[in-house]
């Protein structure tokens, strides 16, 4: 094993002993021939031990580039600044480098394409997604595609993958785990698709899971089992859930806490019942607003206007143009910072006390 200089790639731990994952300062900018696209400007994270982040959001907030940034695939035309520190569970599973106990790795600081972020993937950090089948090869079973994974991170032994592989499709609670070794991804109802790729995923034992909008193409009942299956692996073997989702409803389900995203910053942070019941940032609140309730009676609200482009924005909080409370001169005069307003609940609002 080659030992790279550490200090290229490992910091001082920051003390914060449930941590496994701490981002700070994210930035993903695309440069196009129109000007800069900010997708991801300035995310901190904390990602917790046995705990699930919601990360929440419209579309084109930049949820999906935060997850490939946390896994180091972004498209090359993107550039990321500041630091993913990584605590692993097993520093035996790192390739590459000599990490000493309780340090953390900034995957910023690695070789997007190098051995270390390759063992990183998949052995540390596993993802699923909406369509499984992009993470199933559709010429090769089921079992093979597991045991892969299992061979590159886990053990050279074959009788020994093929266990694992079987023990975890039963994990999962997938009928006839015999059979479905030897199926083609095809073969499958989406339902069990999903199953067989949270089982790749879990295979490994990662310390943290991306779920990147799971269960978004599956029908009510199976997506329930799905997201119950989630939280059930997630409190059995303790693994971290970085769950990415446009569904309050779903945050509800899954999180732990929630960091709500609005052009590519993240507006509101904070424990779920707060987010809830004493949102303070306005988006947050008009998101809430709009959710559908077999309980509600007064009128849905939808949000006002469209998210405007994350291209040559103009200075102020970029909820201004849709903000029921803006005010000329104070929300458009310059940055407005991510301030906390109670222990562990951070808004970046100059309002927020008014919401
Ligand atoms: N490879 C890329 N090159 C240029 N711009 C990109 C690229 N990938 C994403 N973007 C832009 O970055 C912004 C954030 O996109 P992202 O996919 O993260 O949003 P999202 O919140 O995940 O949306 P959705 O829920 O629709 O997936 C968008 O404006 C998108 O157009």
């Amino acid at each position: 094993m080659t030992v790279r200089a550490r200090e290229e790639f490992v910091k001082p731990a920051s003390g914060r002993e449930d941590a496994v994952m701490e981002v700070k300062n994210l930035k993903v900018h695309f440069q196009l021939d129109e000007g800069l696209l900010k997708a991801v400007d300035g995310v901190d994270l904390t990602i917790r031990r046995g705990r699930t982040l919601g990360i929440v959001g419209e579309s084109g907030c930049g949820k999906s580039v935060t997850s490939q940034a946390l896994l180091r695939i972004v498209p090359a035309s993107g550039k990321v600044e500041g630091e993913i520190l990584l605590y692993p569970s097993d520093r035996s599973k790192i390739d590459g480098i000599d990490i000493p106990d309780g340090d953390p790795v900034d995957l910023v600081g690695l070789d997007g394409k190098g051995r270390t972020i390759r063992s990183i993937r998949g052995g540390e950090i596993a993802m699923i997604f909406q369509e499984p089948m992009k993470a199933f090869s559709p010429i090769h079973t089921i079992g093979d595609q597991i045991m892969e994974a299992i061979l590159l991170h886990k053990t050279a032994n074959r009788k020994e993958a093929y266990d694992i592989a079987l023990e975890t499709l039963r994990k999962v609670g997938m009928s006839n785990p015999e059979q479905r070794m030897d199926e083609y991804p095809h073969q499958l109802s989406g339902g069990m698709r999903q199953r067989a790729m949270i089982a790749m995923a879990l295979s490994c034992e990662p310390s943290i899971l991306i779920a990147d909008e799971p269960t978004t193409a599956l029908d009510v009942t199976v997506q329930a089992q799905v997201l119950q299956l989630i939280n059930e692996l997630r409190d059995h073997t303790g693994t971290s859930v970085i769950f990415i989702t446009h569904d309050l409803g779903v945050i509800a389900e899954m999180s732990d806490e929630v960091a709500v995203m609005y052009l590519g910053k993240v507006v509101e942070y904070t424990d779920v019942d707060t987010l809830f019941y004493g949102p303070k940032h306005p988006y947050t609140k008009a998101l809430l607003n709009s959710i559908p309730s077999v309980a509600r009676r007064d009128r849905l609200e939808s949000i006002e206007g469209t998210v405007p482009f994350p291209m040559n924005l103009p200075p102020g909080c970029g909820f201004y143009s849709r903000c029921p409370l803006a005010e000329d001169g104070v929300c458009n005069a310059g940055d407005i910072p991510l301030r906390e307003i109670a222990r562990g609940h951070r808004v970046r609002c100059v309002k927020a006390e008014q919401v």
